[in-house]
């Protein structure tokens, strides 16, 4: 390798470290300013332990995974969005109106999509638990 390309992969190298620093930031402002998302890391951690308590299979493991995982990054997109409308502009828009509406909309979207999964993987379980 020539010393020109080796400095190339190094800088890419130190890029993507620091890319993934920023990424690491954001979530803990998100989790720091946002009570949204404290509350949703509290629900992922009763569900991750519903999980384990009630033995979920290895399929509705990776169905709750993506679930969690989505919530969670639509209420980050949600949190950027808002900060993204508030630094364009403080007076009233309607464009701003529809941008946060628009965003908060997908998050309910998602959240709706999640207990209804969550219904359908813990619902019969903990109807058996509790018959049983
Ligand atoms: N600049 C604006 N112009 C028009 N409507 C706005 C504007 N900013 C906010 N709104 C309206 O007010 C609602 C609440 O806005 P806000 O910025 O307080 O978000 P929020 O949903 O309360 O945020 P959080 O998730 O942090 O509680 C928005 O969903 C939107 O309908």
């Amino acid at each position: 390798m020539s010393m020109g390309s080796h400095d190339k992969s190094n800088r890419k190298k130190h890029r993507f470290i620091h890319s993934f620093y920023y990424a690491i930031s954001g979530i803990v402002v998100a989790v720091k300013a946002e009570r949204n998302i404290k509350i949703h890391l509290t629900l992922s951690g009763v569900v991750i332990i519903f999980g384990f308590s009630l033995s979920i299979t290895l399929m509705e493991w990776l169905v709750v995974l993506i679930m969690v995982g989505g919530m969670l990054a639509a209420e980050m997109m949600n949190s950027a969005i808002e900060r993204v409308v508030d630094l364009v502009t403080e007076d009233y828009h309607p464009l701003a109106k529809q941008a946060k509406d628009i965003a908060a909309g997908a998050v309910l979207f998602f959240a709706i999509t999640s207990v209804l999964i969550g219904l359908l993987i813990f619902g019969p379980r903990l109807i058996d638990l509790f018959l049983h």
